[in-house]
């Protein structure tokens, strides 16, 4: 089943800046699906649309299979369902504490005693539950990405909308979202990253191009094998996909394991 569908939406913003045009695209439910595209491509517009946050100028989005409408911003089965990590985790933060933040909206949503037990769970689990009493303005950059990923977190959404999750994070926090991600893949949750780190961009299913409009739709590998929508979309080319381009091999790896057994089978054939 289809968790989003879009028919032919753009969105120009009030300054008269086009930043979708004749968006097509489907969701279906528990995959993972990567945008990817240059600065000023439209990405963070896009999600914002599938959050119910701005409504198209032109085109219509399905929920569910149902349209959304300026109503569904404020809908609380629509709130439930739906988590939406910011780029910006500054636009996430706005109380006294961290802890506050983080369980501003389970305690909407389940009452006091739950919402404040979720986000102690959700700190936990980030291990950041010793900063509960800070005030969000006062944590580093990378604590307060994982601050605003615990925010996400404790409302336990079945679809996540995540833009740029990794971006701001040192190396072992950066594994620490990226397993996080591979373990909402397992459990089924839908998830549509925004992103241009290459290992969120292989644990995806599949990965659209975005430049104001569709460039392509397709699975990670076919991406790479396409030099040109890499460059379009302003990715850094991995090394190991590099060398297999210079020494025009079809087969293109995803990863440094799956290139040796590229070249094992290779050996076998031409020994
Ligand atoms: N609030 C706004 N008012 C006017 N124009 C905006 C606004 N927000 C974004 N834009 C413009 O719309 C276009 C798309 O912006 P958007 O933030 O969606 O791109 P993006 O792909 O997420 O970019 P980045 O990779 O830099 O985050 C850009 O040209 C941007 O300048």
């Amino acid at each position: 089943m289809r968790v989003y569908e879009l028919r032919n939406v753009s969105y120009r913003y009030p300054t008269g800046e086009w930043a979708l045009k004749g968006i097509n695209m489907e969701v279906k439910r528990g995959e993972t699906l990567a945008i990817v595209g240059p600065n000023g491509a439209g990405k963070t517009t896009l999600l914002k649309i599938m959050d119910a946050l701005i409504m198209p100028t032109e085109g219509e989005v399905l929920f569910e299979g149902k349209p959304i409408r300026e109503k569904t911003m404020t809908d609380r089965e629509f709130r439930r369902k739906v988590g939406f990590l910011f780029q910006s985790p500054d636009v996430m933060l706005f109380s006294a504490t961290v802890l506050d933040d983080v369980a501003f909206g389970p305690i909407h949503l389940w009452g006091r005693r739950e919402g404040i037990e979720r986000a102690v769970g959700a700190l936990k689990l980030l291990g950041i539950e010793h900063l509960s009493g800070r005030h969000p303005y006062s944590l580093s950059g990378g604590e307060k990405k994982k601050a605003s990923i615990a925010a996400v977190l404790s409302m336990d959404p079945e679809v996540l909308l995540l833009d740029e999750p990794t971006r701001d994070l040192d190396l072992k926090n950066r594994n620490f979202v990226i397993d996080m991600i591979r373990g909402w893949k397992a459990e089924g949750k839908t998830v549509v990253v925004v992103t241009h780190d290459l290992r969120l961009i292989r644990l995806a299913d599949r990965v659209y191009v975005l430049d104001k409009s569709l460039l392509f739709e397709g699975t990670p590998k076919e991406l790479f094998s396409r030099p040109e929508l890499i460059e379009r979309a302003n990715l850094d080319v991995p090394e190991i996909v590099r060398l297999f381009h210079l020494l025009e091999i079809d087969e293109i790896p995803m990863s440094v394991e799956e290139a040796a057994d590229i070249i094992k089978r290779w050996k076998r054939f031409n020994p």
